[in-house]
């Protein structure tokens, strides 16, 4: 079974081109089986303005309090994951919503509670209820809400999630979908980037914000054995003629499994 993890940034939900959906079907088509992972910090942030608290970010992540959490929720599962299974089901994409702590599906634990609050990472993924949707030809979409043993709920980013799922599916590709064409210096993408390089381009400041979460997971996805890591662009064409367009992880030279 052909299996991709999409990520889906909560900064392209709402622009994803039509080419986006075109992609997915061709895909589809491919053979492959498809498990999307939503974000929606922009969601959050226009909720939270309303409740006149202030966004709070700690390395990427968000500072979590017990009615931050609340927030987070609500807009993750009552906004973004509606939104984007509404806008694949509406180009014929079947698809089902869930949140990432239904079923066992995320299970993780505090990263930092003192510091950042309820924000985990994930340290489980039951992958059960993946395979029934699959065999009727669903695409699951996750939010990425997790829960810990105890049942206390997380806020995980949500490009983590991804990678979490993707390692735990040993999926055949992980593709970041975001509103960028890829990873960027001084304009220009960078179609190939290996782990060394990465780093030097986030310690130099090239890669900054939301896209350092993304490019370390998409190396921890990389180290992993899933051989096709990619940012793409979910506003163009990701997918042509069997080509990927975007940035393109690669392991270091003289680097094996
Ligand atoms: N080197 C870079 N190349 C491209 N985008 C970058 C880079 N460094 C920082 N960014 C920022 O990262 C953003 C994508 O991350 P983010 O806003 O978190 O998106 P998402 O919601 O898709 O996760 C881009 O829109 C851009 O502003
Ligand atoms: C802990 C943490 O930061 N969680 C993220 C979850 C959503 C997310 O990651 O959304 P994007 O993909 O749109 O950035 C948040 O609260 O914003």
């Amino acid at each position: 079974m052909n299996i991709l993890v999409i990520k889906c940034g909560g900064s392209i939900i709402n622009e994803l081109s039509e080419s986006f959906f075109n992609s997915i079907k061709e895909l589809q088509n491919r053979g492959y089986h498809i498990v999307f992972v939503h974000g929606g910090g922009p969601d959050i942030n226009s909720m939270l303005e309303k409740f006149e608290i202030e966004p709070v970010f700690e390395d990427g992540l968000r500072k979590t309090t017990t009615e931050v959490l609340e927030i987070v929720e609500l807009m993750l599962a009552g906004k973004s994951n509606r939104s984007l299974v509404h806008k694949l089901e509406s180009h014929g994409i079947k698809a089902v919503g869930l949140n990432g702590s239904d079923g066992g599906i995320l299970t993780g634990d505090y990263i930092d509670e003192q510091k950042l609050g309820a924000v985990g990472e994930i340290q489980q993924v039951n992958t059960e209820l993946f395979g029934l949707l699959f065999e009727k030809g669903y695409c699951p979409v996750l939010t990425p809400i997790s829960s810990t043993e105890e049942g206390n709920k997380l806020n995980v980013n949500a490009d983590m999630a991804a990678g979490s799922v993707a390692k735990a599916l040993s999926a055949d590709m992980c593709l970041f979908v975001t509103d960028v064409q890829g990873v960027l210096k001084n304009g220009q993408i960078i179609e190939k980037l290996n782990e060394t390089e990465t780093k030097n381009l986030i310690m130099d400041g090239s890669i900054h914000g939301g896209m350092i979460p993304k490019v370390n997971t998409a190396l921890s996805v990389l180290n992993k054995g899933i051989e096709e890591v990619m940012i793409v662009s979910g506003k163009d064409h990701f997918y042509q003629g069997g080509q990927f367009i975007g940035t393109k992880f690669l392991q270091e030279e003289g680097v094996f499994q």
